[in-house]
């Protein structure tokens, strides 16, 4: 049977760091039917990371030329590189009854639910500001000023958690999964 009703979107949000890529991969093995939206970006590539896979690397000015078109969802600048939400991919997934997730920074997330209201927000928090660091650090991606300007930035990302549906904090990464595991289905049950 088709399912004629539009996909939920789902948008998870919250500080460098703090584990959104980490707790969506175990929601993505724990749960079926949910898509990805790959973002564009204006970052270079880290080790290991594949473009069209983690995400769609662009020059500044195809990123210029798409903000210009209206090809963003939404975009944002977060830590002095660019980073958006292709409209066409989400309109795509929803309009054919699949549920969406976004990873995207809080500047972005706002802009989603002030033209999507109906998309559910959730934000991982890290424990503390000194483990976020520790886990920062720990991933080996940055070097000492981009980290330090992913901290500071993390204080005031932190601020807005309130204005999102749900906040996780990711201290066991089994429980957060476990949480976030447990409010998606219930959002998808409630539908
Ligand atoms: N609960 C946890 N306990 C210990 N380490 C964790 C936990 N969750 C995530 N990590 C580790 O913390 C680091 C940051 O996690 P991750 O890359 O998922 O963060 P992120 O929010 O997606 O970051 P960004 O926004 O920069 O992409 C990773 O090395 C990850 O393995
Ligand atoms: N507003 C948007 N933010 C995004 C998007 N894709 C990723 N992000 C966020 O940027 C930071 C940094 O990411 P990193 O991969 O360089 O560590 C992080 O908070 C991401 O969630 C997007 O499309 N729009």
């Amino acid at each position: 049977m088709t399912k004629n009703r539009k996909g939920t979107l789902f948008v998870l949000s919250g500080p460098s760091g703090a584990g959104k890529g980490t707790i969506r991969a175990r929601v993505f093995e724990a749960l079926d039917g949910l898509s990805y939206s790959v973002s564009c970006t204006t970052r270079a590539p880290r080790e290991g990371e594949r473009d069209g896979v983690d995400y769609r690397f662009i020059t500044p000015e195809d990123f210029a030329a798409r903000i210009a078109a209206g090809d963003f969802l939404e975009w944002a600048d977060v830590h002095r590189h660019r980073y958006g939400t292709l409209k066409s991919d989400v309109e795509k997934v929803l309009n054919e009854g699949k549920d969406m997730f976004l990873e995207i920074d809080v500047q972005g997330a706002l802009q989603v639910k002030k033209k999507m209201p109906e998309a559910v927000t959730l934000f991982v928090v890290p424990p503390s500001i000194e483990v976020l660091e520790e886990r920062l650090r720990g991933r080996r991606s940055e070097g000492e000023a981009e980290l330090r300007l992913r901290l500071r930035n993390a204080v005031e990302e932190m601020k807005q958690r309130d204005l999102y549906d749900f906040v996780v904090v990711n201290d066991s990464l089994d429980e957060a999964v476990k949480r976030v595991c447990r409010f998606v289905e219930q959002r998808r049950q409630a539908l």
